[in-house]
Parts: structure tokens; C-alpha cells; sequence
């Protein structure tokens, strides 16, 4: 449904999208996930029309709407935009927002209902703006931007400005009203969990280009590089010696994920393969930090040799302290990578 080759965009100097390559499938949510200034939003602003492309070219729905030449204006590219905040007319009801882009015939059959109660607001057309909580308010954009049934939505990071514990249940929601709807979307966030809680696509940006782009898992279980592997979670990246199938570092021999060639390598462990225990098996370490996060705990630890790791654990008795000696053995195997 959207199809972007070699975008390129620059303000000036600033080039803030250096030959972008994104496709997205009908019917799936892309997340775009990068970090501040990578060229997310710019990236979005091209598709939906209000930026020109210098090079490249962007098709939604097998229609070519921008490449050097051309630019086809955003009312005539029919891309719905969920901005961050402040999107509804103020002085217009939830009813008249929600219908305001369809004509009558689309408005007397029913579409306003329709896509309320999808994003969880049924009954709620005749409220204006000021009287619905921020989350609401997102929900109200949402159900407006499905409304015409445009062929694709954007998100730019539509949850940003809610408080957390509103946003896991908006995430959701807005996740299930995008699939029952059956409509295409890209979300823009620079919030990991958030790309890999809602996309079917995870595409990581960086400085201006697509880095890596396929489902949750493979982002994070098979990270493109050292860079995507830390952007998308907490990464252990260690010095190591291929040897055979295994790889040799400081938390002993490990077994390696595919074949990575011979000699010096970084090796990728994430957090929750590491298993710690006061007296068990491994390589012994002492705790050197000890972030409490309720759910879990990230545990730096420090080896004999004065490399660090960081564990992830669910819980502990007794809990651990700074300064306490464990051991430390990994679970699974290791990514390797060309040494950093
Ligand atoms: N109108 C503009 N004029 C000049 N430079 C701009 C303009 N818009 C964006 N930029 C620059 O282009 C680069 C990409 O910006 P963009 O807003 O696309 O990034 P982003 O990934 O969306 O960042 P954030 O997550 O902080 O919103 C940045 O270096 C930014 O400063």
C-alpha cells in the first residue's frame, strides 16, 4: 500500500532523509522507530504531501504521489494524520469532528458510530473537545482519520504527550480499532516498546535511512548491527574469538547464532539470557548497580576481569544488594557482529 525508494530530503544543510526505503504491506501498522532528529517526522510530512521530495519516490496504492518531478497535493493523496495533540476543531462536537472530511451520504449511514465505538467511544458524538480527557481527544483523531477509509493512516507519535499508564491501554485499542477497520498505518515513535507492542513492521531509522526493517522479533532477536541491537533494547555487547561454531568471551564458550567467520567479533546477549544466581554455575561477578523496576530488575555486574554485563531478573531471594558476589551463566546463544 505504501511504497518509498531512495527518499531524499534536505533543509538546507540538514539532510534529514538520506535515501529511505520503507514498504508496507495493506492492512499492517509499520512502526517507524528512531531516535530525535533521524528523520521520522520529516519522513512522514513526504508521504502525507506537506514536504516536497528532492529524490526518490513514494507510491501509495500502486499510485506514484511524489519523486523529483512530481507532487501531488495532500488533499488528492487522501493519507489520513493523527498529529501528536491539539488535532480536534474546538469549537465542533466529537460527531462533527469525526465527520468533518465525509460527505452526507457517508455521514447518514452510520460511519460516525461506526468508528467511535471502534476506538471505545460510543455514544460520545455529542461531547466538544474541552469536555474529553487527552486520551480521549487522541481516540476522537483516530476515529476522524479512519472515518473516510483513506487507503492509509499516519501516526506521529499520537500517544506522546499522555501520562504511561493511559498510553498502554490507548496503544491497544487504537492497535485493535486500526485491524478491525482493516486499515494501513505507519506509526512514527521513538519509543521502542511501543513500535514492538503494536507494529506488524518494525522499520529503525537512522540518520536518514531505513537501517533495518521486519516483524518485532526479528528486530530484536536478530538486530542488523550493534547500533539496531541497542536502540530496540538493552544490549550486552561483548569482545569475543570465533572458534568453531562457538565464540569465546568473558562469560566463557557460548554458542553462536549462525556462522560469523573466524577471529575477533563483538557478541550481542541481551539481558534476560543472563541467569544469575548466588552460587550456581558460571563466571563469577560482583553486583556494581541495582535498578528496581517493579516488574523486573536490570543488575549491572562487574567480572574478575572488569568487564561489566547487565542481567535482567524477575526477582531474587534475598534480593540482591550492591556489593554482593554471584555467579553468572548465559542461556541461548550469542549474535555475533564484525568487531566494533
Ligand atoms: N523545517 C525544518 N527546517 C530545517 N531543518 C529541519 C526542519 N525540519 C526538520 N529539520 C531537521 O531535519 C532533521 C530530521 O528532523 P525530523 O523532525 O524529521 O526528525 P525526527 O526523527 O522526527 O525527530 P523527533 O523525534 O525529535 O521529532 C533534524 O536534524 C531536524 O533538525
Amino acid at each position: 500500500m505504501l511504497s518509498v525508494a531512495g527518499l531524499r530530503k534536505a533543509y538546507g544543510s540538514v539532510v534529514a532523509l538520506d535515501g529511505a526505503d520503507l514498504e508496507v504491506a495493506t492492512g499492517t501498522l509499520a512502526a517507524v522507530l528512531g531516535p530525535s532528529g533521524c528523520g521520522k517526522t520529516t519522513l512522514l510530512r513526504c508521504v502525507a504531501g506537506f514536504e516536497r521530495v528532492h529524490s526518490g519516490t513514494i507510491a501509495v496504492g500502486g499510485r506514484t504521489v511524489a519523486n523529483t518531478g512530481t507532487h501531488m497535493p495532500p488533499h488528492r493523496r487522501r493519507v489520513a494524520v493523527v498529529p501528536q495533540e491539539g488535532a480536534l476543531f474546538p469549537h465542533l462536537s466529537v460527531a462533527g469532528n469525526v465527520g468533518y472530511g465525509l460527505d452526507r451520504a457517508a455521514r447518514r449511514s452510520g460511519r460516525v458510530e461506526e468508528v467511535l465505538a471502534l476506538v471505545g467511544l460510543p455514544g460520545y458524538g455529542e461531547r466538544m473537545p474541552h469536555q474529553l480527557s487527552g486520551g480521549q481527544q487522541q481516540r476522537v483523531a483516530v476515529a476522524r482519520a479512519l472515518a473516510p477509509r483513506p487507503p492509509l493512516v499516519l501516526l506521529d507519535e499520537p500517544f506522546s504527550a499522555l501520562d504511561a499508564g493511559l498510553r498502554g491501554d490507548l496503544r491497544r485499542d487504537v492497535r485493535e480499532a486500526l485491524r478491525a477497520d482493516g486499515a494501513t498505518a505507519v506509526l512514527v515513535t521513538h519509543d521502542q516498546g511501543e513500535a514492538l507492542s503494536m507494529a506488524d513492521q518494525v522499520a529503525v531509522m537512522h540518520d536518514g535511512q531505513i537501517v533495518q526493517s521486519g516483524p518485532p522479533s526479528t528486530v530484536y532477536r536478530e538486530p542488523a548491527s550493534p547500533w539496531v541491537a541497542r536502540f530496540v533494547g538493552e544490549a550486552v555487547l561483548l569482545p569475543a574469538t570465533v572458534d568453531g561454531p562457538d565464540a569465546v568471551t568473558p562469560l566463557g564458550r557460548l554458542p553462536l547464532h549462525g556462522t560469523a567467520g573466524d577471529g575477533a567479533v563483538t557478541v550481542l546477549l541481551r539481558p534476560e539470557q543472563m541467569r544469575v544466581s548466588a552460587n550456581g554455575g558460571g563466571t563469577a561477578a560482583t553486583v556494581v548497580r541495582h535498578d528496581f523496576h517493579g516488574h523486573d530488575a536490570l543488575v549491572q555486574l562487574r567480572l574478575t576481569d572488569g568487564t561489566e554485563v547487565t542481567a535482567r531478573i524477575l526477582d531474587s531471594t534475598p534480593p540482591l544488594a550492591v556489593g554482593d558476589t554471584v555467579t553468572v551463566a548465559v542461556r541461548g546463544a550469542a549474535r555475533a557482529f564484525p568487531m566494533l
